[in-house]
């Protein structure tokens, strides 16, 4: 595990690679991220298939490239259904990556949340909130912390970087926290992506698509947490640049599916804003 993987050529050649090998990555998701995060899969490079009916997903989990877990909108048919993805992606060495939306909120999804920890995660994505909610129940809390309730962080990422070490080390999972400055952990090193725009707040669900980028990236890149930090790179700079043209959110929407399409290294390499913290 180099540094030079923590580098704007590093995150290039991750780009290039899930274009090259076109991963298949199987999605359990919430309704909301469904459609936009299969676009956004789509123009990056990568295929993308909603699989979440329990008679398919372990045959797919085991097939597919990559397995992204998402509990957005969880109901009991899926969550059966992301028990039996996670056992069998474990078992097939299928890397998964788990969002787990609005953890702090809702007793149920927490529940599926961190059952779904036993099956070996190799990362999880969230926001500020939820990833010091989840960590604070892994230490073994029955209520989350007081704060953090539904899907938007009311934390800034650098308030949640104990808890994602924490988190990163009780599960063995690189831990990505997105906000401002993104923080990717594997419990001892940490890294940081400053690209993005102030205005992907206001676009849905672009946590999860930075969570799907991340499995497509998981795919072609065997360092967890290299792979982690080239996603949150990807999907930062395409919004930052869709951001210069987007009149607001609904053409900075549709502007970032164009940029994931037309990143190339050139852009990359000049704005890629990737480093790795001193120990
Ligand atoms: N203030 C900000 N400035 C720049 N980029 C940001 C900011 N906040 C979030 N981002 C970027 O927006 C993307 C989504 O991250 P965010 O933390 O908003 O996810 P989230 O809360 O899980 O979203 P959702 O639940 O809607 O999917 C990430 O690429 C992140 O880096
Ligand atoms: C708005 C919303 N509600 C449940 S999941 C989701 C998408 C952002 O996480
Ligand atoms: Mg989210």
């Amino acid at each position: 595990m180099s540094n030079a993987l923590f580098t704007p050529d590093a995150v290039a050649t991750t780009l290039e690679r899930v274009r090259a090998a076109t991963p298949l990555v199987h999605n359990i998701t919430n309704i909301v991220a469904a459609n936009s995060t299969a676009n956004a899969l789509l123009a990056l490079g990568a295929s993308p298939a909603m699989v979440d009916a329990e008679e398919e997903v372990e045959a797919f989990a085991a097939m597919a490239a990559a397995l992204v877990v998402n509990i957005g909108t969880i109901t009991a048919p899926q969550a059966a259904a992301i028990a039996r993805a996670t056992r069998a992606a474990q078992h097939a060495g299928t890397p998964w990556i788990l969002d787990p939306v609005a953890v702090g909120a809702l007793p149920f999804r927490a529940r599926v949340a961190l059952d779904s920890l036993a099956h070996a995660p190799r990362a999880i994505r969230g926001n500020a909130s939820e990833i010091m909610a989840l960590a604070h129940l892994r230490d073994g809390h029955a209520e989350p912390p007081p704060a953090g309730r539904g899907v938007d962080s009311l934390e800034t990422a650098e308030q949640a970087l104990a808890a994602a070490r924490r988190l990163a080390q009780a599960t063995g999972a690189c831990v990505t926290v997105s906000g401002a400055t993104d923080y990717i952990t594997d419990g001892t090193r940490v890294a940081t992506v400053a690209n993005g725009h102030q205005m992907m707040t206001r676009v849905t669900a672009l946590g999860c698509t930075a969570t799907a980028l991340a499995g497509a990236c998981l795919a072609v890149e065997p360092d967890t947490m290299a792979a982690c930090a080239h996603a949150m790179v990807l999907l930062g700079l395409a919004g930052e640049c869709a951001a210069r043209e987007a009149a607001g959110p609904g053409s900075l929407q549709m502007r970032l599916l164009d940029m994931l399409y037309h990143l190339d290294r050139d852009t990359v390499t000049r704005q890629a804003r990737i480093a790795i913290l001193p120990p």
